[in-house]
């Protein structure tokens, strides 16, 4: 559906905010693109669109090489963060835009507009102006406008920026069941991971113009290609190690890795889960320095742990078991949750 082949792209000279990007994407298939500000995420959806021409590359829609396509030609719809709406028009007006151009009759219009509405929240709205629409309202709007048209391919530029969280959980959830619904093929940027697990079939990880990884978001989760990655996704346990057979050293001393761990100097990423609380003299002694609550059905508590030696160390455990603050534990590792990372 849409291919990109070493695709650069720069705004000045010499500064590539695109930086020879290879990206497939499958027919029906959600891709969603995270990373840290400035990685390139808008520009590789501009370059998409046909609103910035890359320097070098292809992109290539449904087999067609874009080169010399204008935007308005490329069947691509696109949702910027900053939404903008048409002011002088009401919301119905807004969502049947791209309806109207297509020439979609008036009643059939009526009911996918209603139909939208209802499914961004805001039920009945179509007579109100969008200049008395809050910040959150407009973007759903500007939502349920992309959607309308029912483009092949559908980019999403923060879709959910500006709404509150309990907005956000439940309309991302809606999206997924929409976006399969309707077999859209979506591109879209965010900057929240949990977002990304439900909207996504892939995920695309982004650092300084060029892609870090990409896979499922279950196997970007659970094997982060490197350090970048790893702690972009929030993982702090990354030490350097030597991995020898099945063991690995490292300063919280000596951990079990999975067979087949490439041996040698590396990176190591140990996930939170993979650290279990025993008794102190049975494990790593640690000092439990601090605890953080993350809510949820399964309520659980990351964990700082001091070691005696050795860097701080994050692990999980449930509500139930977390141990007070300055308490002593031992931390245990399970091989499964120590991963050695690539480079780069
Ligand atoms: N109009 C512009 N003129 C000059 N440089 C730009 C322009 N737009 C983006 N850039 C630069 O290109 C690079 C990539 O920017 P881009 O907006 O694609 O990143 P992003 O990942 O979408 O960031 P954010 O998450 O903050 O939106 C950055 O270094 C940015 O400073």
């Amino acid at each position: 559906m849409l291919r990109l082949d070493g695709v650069t792209a720069e705004y000045e000279a010499g500064r590539r905010a695109l930086d020879g990007v290879d990206l497939d994407v499958a027919d029906h298939e959600t891709v969603c693109v995270l990373g840290p500000s400035g990685s390139g995420k808008s520009t590789l959806l501009r370059v998409v669109a046909g609103l910035h021409t890359p320097r070098t590359g292809r992109v290539v829609l449904s087999g067609h090489d874009q080169d010399g396509v204008p935007p308005h030609r490329r069947e691509v719809g696109l949702m910027f963060q900053d939404h903008q709406l048409f002011p002088q028009r009401d919301v119905g007006g807004n969502v049947a835009f791209g309806l109207r151009m297509r020439g979609t009759g008036r009643r059939e219009a009526r009911t996918r507009v209603a139909g939208l509405l209802a499914l961004v929240g805001l039920p009945g709205a179509e007579r109100r102006p969008v200049a008395a629409l809050s910040g959150g309202e407009q973007q759903r709007v500007a939502l349920a406008r992309a959607l309308a048209p029912r483009p092949r391919l559908l980019m999403l530029d923060e879709p959910l920026g500006q709404l509150d969280r309990g907005l956000r959980e439940r309309l991302v959830v809606e999206l997924s069941a929409l976006f399969r619904e309707l077999r859209t093929t979506v591109l879209a940027v965010t900057h929240d991971q949990g977002e990304a697990f439900v909207l996504a079939d892939r995920v695309v990880v982004m650092n300084e113009g060029r892609i870090a990884q990409t896979g499922t978001p279950l196997e970007v989760w659970q094997r982060p290609a490197s350090e970048f990655v790893a702690r972009f996704l929030g993982f702090d346990n990354v030490v350097a190690a030597t991995v020898q057979g099945a063991v690995a050293d490292t300063p919280w001393g000596k951990l079990p890795v999975e067979d087949g761990t490439p041996p040698g100097a590396c990176r190591l990423l140990v996930r939170p889960a993979g650290v279990r609380l025993t008794a102190p003299e049975d494990g790593l002694r640690c000092r439990v320095e601090a605890r953080t609550f993350r809510g949820g059905d399964a309520a659980s508590v990351t964990l700082l742990l001091r070691p005696a030696d050795g860097p701080r160390l994050e692990a999980s455990c449930s509500l139930r078991e977390a141990p007070a603050n300055g308490a002593e534990v031992g931390a245990a590792f399970d091989g499964r949750d120590v991963i050695r990372l690539g480079a780069g």
